[in-house]
């Protein structure tokens, strides 16, 4: 077994924690580190016949999704209540926001049936108080303190979608590339105003923007 892959005898969990404190993040709690394990386990099985994300090894799981969703938790502003996550996928960032900020009330909305099918049994294992939206964010009818987006096809659909869907006063955050700031900030539109991009770990000029909505 390689150094990347893991040390011998390594559960996932701590796997997870030393990844974390190698990125210079605080590690988890160890029964939250648990349930990562419990859903990297039961996405692994499920992206095995369905193809939920094209990561499918275990450590590029651990390192490019749930390092990077968890830094992006921890990076979120304090006074949020409501997250969205737009086009969540095999749940990122939204899983992971929601087992290390449980006060938050989150909601995945995800359109393609099997992706939700994943969801919605992840959120049962993990027990979780997460809603999953198994239809196009569009026609939630509601809105939310803070819409996180991730990878999501059709970046201007989406980036649009996003932004209506915040409340005045709340946050629209992407995880993205440095160099597409720009492009978002123009299809955000005036009524956001934006802080200072945070640095994701993983390299490749990752962040985290976060965008307030004025009005
Ligand atoms: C490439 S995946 C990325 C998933 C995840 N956010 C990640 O970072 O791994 C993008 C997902 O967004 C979903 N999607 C795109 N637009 C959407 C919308 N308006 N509402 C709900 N889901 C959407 C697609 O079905 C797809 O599964």
């Amino acid at each position: 077994m390689s150094e990347i892959e893991g040390r011998a005898g390594e559960d996932i969990a701590r796997r997870l924690n030393r990844l974390l404190a190698e990125s210079g993040q605080a590690e988890l709690d160890i029964d939250i580190a648990t349930r990562f394990e419990a859903y990297l386990d039961l996405l692994v099985r499920w992206n095995a016949r369905t193809n939920l994300t094209a990561i499918r090894d275990e450590d590029g799981i651990l390192r490019r999704h749930f390092v990077e969703s968890i830094a992006c938790a921890h990076a979120l502003p304090t006074e949020i209540r409501s997250l969205l996550d737009l086009g969540s996928g095999a749940g990122f960032p939204g899983i992971p926001i929601s087992l290390c900020r449980p006060e938050l009330q989150v909601t995945l909305a995800e359109s393609q049936g099997k992706k939700a099918a994943f969801l919605r049994e992840a959120v049962r294992r993990l027990e979780i108080p997460v809603l999953v939206h198994g239809s196009r964010a569009e026609t939630l009818g509601r809105t939310f303190d803070c819409v996180a987006l991730r990878a999501v096809d059709r970046m201007e659909d989406a980036v649009r979608a996003a932004s209506a869907l915040v409340i005045v006063g709340g946050w629209l955050a992407p995880l993205t590339v440095e160099s597409e700031y720009g492009q978002i900030r123009e299809l955000a539109g005036p009524a956001f105003t934006w802080n200072r991009p945070v640095p994701l770990p993983g390299g490749d000029r990752r962040v985290l923007l976060l965008g307030r909505r004025e009005g």
